[in-house]
């Protein structure tokens, strides 16, 4: 059967863009998975792909899922790769599309004010191109070195700037997609529309699970003109959230908003801030004038609700550092695993649910080597938690399985049961999906419903997004059943 598989999909691309030497599969057993890369470095074994395939274009995408579909073979999509709940995680049997062959800008509309490109360009290569004409997208996830834009629109990513820019759903204009089956939809480009439920956030954070996003048009914003900084000594974590919704209320609307526990304070600026301190970062930008009218409004209110000014440096220092994550992989190596997990919640839980998930985790799990958290994405209704983790689990694949698990249900127990949303931005993957029927509650059986119409078959990225009832194979017949 594989190699039946592989001929016919030589015979739909180039041989050199059908991938089956067994070397080249090792590097997309996983994606940026904590769990899977941890195990990886214990000596578990990891399931490879039958094959990878690089279509150069929609047409070849598009002959490529017909045909899939029609052989009724596993399809999983992959961008960067970057994606850290295994949402682009194959199993033995299933054929992976690569989408990093597509990647070009294919137009700068200056007039409109937006941009479309292939999905398979790297975002730092995007953002490049629109500095270079006087130009910034406004999305600056920490993965942009990494992450692909179809990627990026496929998982509703988040960038450090949102809270100004909004996140990727707020930045997309149109997009094309290849469905499941093998047509081509387009959704076009227009800055606003009341003609029924919008279809394209059918695709925004599907995940590759019912379709293969082939195009997209965002959103871009002319250059700031200008920047006011400034950082915050913060008596404790419940006063900075409630020092940040008292300014989003009002109307302001920083660019970065960040708000870092004790822990987070201490270890990047322990120079400057007092023992038991958090520290608050805020970045205003836009046309002349604008960052410093805000900036005087915003230093007025943070005064006042008892903030302590530190001047603009801490905020310097973020930026330059902003996207290391070096360190990270040099633990993982060594078996120890580090984690992130971002919820959100209104302005009235989220400060219980941040207190909640430190005080449980730092009781109950013994291998926990340290929980910090802080608030990046603000709304007027709420924000975000982003919980950092290590833990140091046994040196096999079972026991690091079981220490990740038991920190996720903590996490998940806390945020569903204080009325938060389990995912704020890095999408649900594999290692969310067994939480989706509780997060969604009523509205479950809709997302399921939505799925079988759009992916019939079953074919496309089984387990992501939606879960495989337990102990069964991973196929159509495990998600479509029940409800
Ligand atoms: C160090 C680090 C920092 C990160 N920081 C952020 C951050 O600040 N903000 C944030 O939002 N995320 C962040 N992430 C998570 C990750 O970068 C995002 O989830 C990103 O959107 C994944 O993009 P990718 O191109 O790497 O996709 P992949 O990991 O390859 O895939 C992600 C999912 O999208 C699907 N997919 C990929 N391309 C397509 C396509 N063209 N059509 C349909 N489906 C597709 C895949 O099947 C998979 O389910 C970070 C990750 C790392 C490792």
């Amino acid at each position: 059967m594989t190699d039946n598989v592989i001929s016919e999909l030589k015979d739909l691309l180039d041989d050199n863009r059908v991938h089956h030497d067994p070397e080249l599969l090792t590097d997309y057993t996983t994606d940026t998975w904590p769990l899977k890369l941890v195990q990886k470095a214990v000596g578990a074994a990891m399931d490879r792909p039958l094959c990878v395939v690089q279509p150069k274009n929609t047409n070849e995408t598009a002959a490529l899922l017909q045909h899939l579909n029609k052989r009724d073979i596993a399809v999983v999509p992959y961008g960067g790769g970057s994606g850290v709940h295994g949402g682009a995680q194959p199993n033995n049997e299933s054929v992976m599309i690569d989408m990093g062959n597509m990647c070009d800008i294919v137009e700068l509309d200056e007039e409109n004010l937006t941009v479309t490109t292939q999905p398979g360009i790297v975002h730092r290569n995007l953002e490049d191109y629109l500095n270079q004409h006087g130009y910034i997208s406004g999305h600056y996830p920490q993965s942009i070195d990494l992450a692909q834009i179809g990627g990026l629109v496929a998982t509703r990513s988040a960038g450090q700037f949102s809270t100004k820019y909004g996140n990727i759903e707020n930045l997309l204009v149109g997009l094309e997609a290849v469905l499941p089956t093998g047509e081509i939809v387009r959704i076009k480009n227009v800055p606003r529309r009341s003609t029924g439920p919008d279809l394209s956030q059918l695709l925004i954070g599907s995940e590759g699970t019912m379709g293969i996003i082939t195009e997209i048009t965002l959103k871009i914003f002319p250059k700031p003109a200008d920047r006011w900084m400034c950082a915050y000594g913060i008596k404790n974590m419940r006063e900075g959230l409630h020092i940040i919704r008292t300014f989003m209320r009002e109307g302001w609307n920083p660019a970065v908003v960040r708000l870092h526990d004790q822990m987070e304070a201490a270890k990047s600026y322990s120079d400057i801030v007092n023992g038991e301190e958090s520290i608050l970062l805020i970045l205003s930008e836009g046309p002349e004038g604008y960052a410093q009218t805000e900036g005087k409004a915003l230093d007025k209110i943070i005064l006042e609700q008892g903030g302590r000014s530190l001047g603009p440096d801490p905020v310097e220092s973020w930026l330059e550092h902003r996207n290391n994550t070096g360190e990270l992989q040099e633990y993982t190596s060594q078996g120890i695993i580090i984690d992130t997990i971002e919820i959100a919640a209104n302005w009235s839980d989220i400060a219980t649910i941040y207190e909640k998930v430190t005080e449980r985790l730092r009781k109950e799990v013994p291998e926990l080597l340290l929980v910090t958290g802080h608030s990046s994405h603000s709304y007027p209704q709420g924000t975000n938690m982003y919980f950092i983790l290590a833990a140091h689990p046994p040196k096999d694949p079972e026991g690091v399985e079981r220490v990740y698990q038991s920190i996720w249900q903590k996490v998940m127990e806390v945020t569903l049961e204080n009325n938060g949303t389990i995912c704020h931005h890095h999408g649900i993957g594999k290692l969310r999906a067994s939480w989706m029927p509780q997060e969604l509650g009523s509205a479950y059986p809709m997302l399921k419903k939505l799925k079988r119409i759009m992916d019939p078959q079953g074919i496309m990225n089984i387990g992501t997004l939606l879960p495989v009832n337990e102990g069964e194979k991973e196929n159509a017949e495990s998600i479509y059943s029940g409800n």
